[in-house]
């Protein structure tokens, strides 16, 4: 078996998991200011290299996210692995602690779980917001009257929500046998949200930093 890229000494990984609008992105935000993490989404990771210069994936992202698929997880497992390497090297953790990383929006698919563990770190916990389709289609629509996302779209947002049910959620209920899940509802106000994260999390040893 290969050895993981980082130690579990050195870096904690969080993956944050939860069907599209779900509020992954908005509550990222509250974590990174109160516990230090550093955010890395999936997603836009993907989106930044669906447009730089040069990319031999450009077409390939555009084409899997606008119908919701799920890319290659060789392509998104190098982007969140080199970007992880970036900031321990541009930003490393304070003396004597560990960076934190919450990875959020994957894994989206068993073997990207697998794999990511396997090959660059495996995972402290798994934090998981349910919430119910309308209200992430009600979300995702109202987003995507400013966000410009190719997929904030009624007919992409059902694809993705289908790939979500399909592929993605046996990806926390093989975690929540494992009993690394952290699951928390997601239908009221951010900050209601945001104060059943920290508890949970808190509950799991991850305190503010
Ligand atoms: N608790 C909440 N109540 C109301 N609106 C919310 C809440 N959380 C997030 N939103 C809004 O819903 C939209 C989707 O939230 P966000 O982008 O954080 O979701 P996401 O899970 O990261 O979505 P995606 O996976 O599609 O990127 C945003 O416009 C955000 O402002
Ligand atoms: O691990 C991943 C994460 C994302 N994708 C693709 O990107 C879009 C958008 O993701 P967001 O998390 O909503 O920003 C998603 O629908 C997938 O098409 C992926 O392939 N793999």
């Amino acid at each position: 078996m290969a050895t993981p890229r980082f130690s579990t000494n050195d870096v904690t990984v969080v993956f944050f998991l939860g069907g599209p609008g779900s509020g992954k992105g908005t509550q990222s935000a509250n974590l990174v200011k109160d516990y230090g993490f550093v955010h890395l989404s999936a997603g836009d990771l993907l989106r930044a290299e669906q447009v730089r210069e040069g990319s031999q994936y450009g077409d390939l992202i555009r084409e899997y996210i606008r119908e919701g698929k799920i890319v290659p997880m060789e392509v998104t497992v190098a982007l969140l692995s080199n970007a992880m390497a970036d900031s321990l090297a541009t930003s490393p953790p304070p003396a004597g602690t560990k960076a934190r990383f919450l990875v959020d929006g994957f894994p989206r698919k068993l073997d990207q779980a697998v794999f990511f563990e396997e090959t660059v770190c495996p995972s402290e916990l798994v934090l998981f917001l349910d919430c119910p389709e309308d209200v992430m289609e009600s979300r995702l629509l109202k987003r995507g009257e400013t966000s410009g996302r190719d997929d904030d779209n009624a007919a992409s947002i059902r694809k993705r929500f289908h790939t979500f049910v399909e592929t993605s959620m046996p990806v926390v209920d093989d975690f929540e046998k494992k009993g690394k899940v952290v699951s928390v509802k997601a239908d009221s106000s951010v900050e209601e949200v945001y104060e059943q994260v920290k508890a949970g999390i808190e509950a799991r040893g991850l305190h503010r930093r």
